[in-house]
């Protein structure tokens, strides 16, 4: 469910309302991911090229690759013969979406964009937007069960925020400071990309008296540095608290917290990111009451992960949702 919430928001702002591919879209892109999520001994031992013949997975990404972009290609096609009659007046102007952006950078011929580019951009945004939100969203509501307290808190600030309208909407988001607290400390215990993106260090230097040759690939683990005692009072606790009056953000000048690195090649998503998360999780604390299932309690909940393209509950998170009198939702 969170899943699709999250990857239905990134899909709405990729490509619009009416998009009939949009699932088929959808469904291609979550396979690939699981796959190159899995795995794949031969990942351990490059060198030994017979293990990526046995192993099949450099075919099967290859046909599911093809399959991925055959369905792009269909939605810029879907775009370009609605804007066309868009022009001639034959129908009445949508809101444009990113595919329209990007298409119309292109017939504006400001700079080259080829249709390949575009679908880059779309690969990009899906690949790095969408897991990485539904496993914060996750993670978020895991360690709120976990410590049921700050479930309450939060819960009570976005029932008093949408409470008189009784539905939740991006209007009222900017008063939830509890549950932005709640996403910063998840993000601190729970960075979805642990060790960011592999840097090559292009010039020798020495760091802390470690000489650090040309072209060493460099992994920056944000996990470890969001659970260093140097920098945070009790670091393996959640704590959302540590954040409602400090300074300290996520926005890559605060070394000891970066879940969405740092400096030149920093998530450009970050905006976009905020509001994905916000979104799913207000609407999940305003419209239902929480509980683990078979009497379950807070502290036996299993909290492994698994490392993948991000870093996921090992298990799946498994609630049982009672609805809200106050909401005006029909459930
Ligand atoms: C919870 C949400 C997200 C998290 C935690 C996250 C985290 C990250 C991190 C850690 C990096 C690598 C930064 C580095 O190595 O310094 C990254 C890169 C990137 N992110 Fe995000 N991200 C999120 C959402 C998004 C969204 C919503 C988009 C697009 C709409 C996006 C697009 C990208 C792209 C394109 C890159 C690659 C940038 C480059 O290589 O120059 N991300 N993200």
């Amino acid at each position: 469910m969170i899943f699709s919430m999250t990857y239905g928001i990134v899909a709405r702002a990729a490509f619009g309302k009416k998009c009939k591919d949009q699932q088929t879209y959808i469904d291609s892109i979550t396979e690939l991911t699981k796959l190159l999520s899995g795995f794949s001994l031969s990942d351990f031992y490059p060198s030994i090229k017979p293990l990526q013949l046995f192993s099949g997975m450099k075919t099967k990404v290859e046909k599911m690759h093809k399959e991925n972009d055959k369905i792009i290609a269909n939605i810029i096609k879907e775009h370009r013969e609605r804007r066309a009659r868009e022009k001639s007046g034959q129908e009445e102007a949508e809101q444009e979406d990113l595919v329209d952006v990007l298409l119309r950078i292109q017939e504006q011929n400001e700079f080259p964009l080829a249709d390949k580019n575009i679908k880059s951009v779309i690969v990009d945004v899906f690949g790095a937007g969408s897991e990485t939100s539904s496993t914060t969203v996750e993670w978020a509501l895991s360690e709120m069960i976990k410590n049921p307290w700050v479930m309450k808190e939060a819960q009570a600030e976005v029932r008093r925020v949408f409470g008189p309208k009784g539905n939740v909407d991006e209007t009222g988001l900017h008063e939830l400071k509890y549950l932005k607290a709640v996403i910063r400390e998840t993000f601190r215990i729970r960075p979805s990309v642990p060790l960011l993106l592999p840097r090559e260090c292009h010039q020798a230097c020495e760091i802390n008296g470690y000489h650090v040759p040309e072209k060493t690939r460099v992994l920056i683990n944000a996990w470890a540095l969001g659970r260093d005692p140097n920098y945070w009072n009790e670091p393996e606790k959640f704590n959302p608290e540590r954040f409602l009056n400090g300074s300290v953000d996520y926005t890559g000048t605060n070394y000891e917290f970066i879940p969405f690195g740092a400096g030149r090649r920093m998530c450009p998503g970050i905006t976009f990111a905020t509001p994905n998360l916000e979104l799913p999780l207000a609407h999940l604390l305003f419209h239902f009451d929480w509980k683990l299932p078979n009497g379950m309690k807070g502290e036996d909940l299993d909290m492994s992960e698994v490392f993948g393209m991000t870093v996921k509950r090992k298990t799946d998170l498994v609630l049982i949702p009672t609805p809200y009198h106050g909401s005006k939702i029909v459930h």
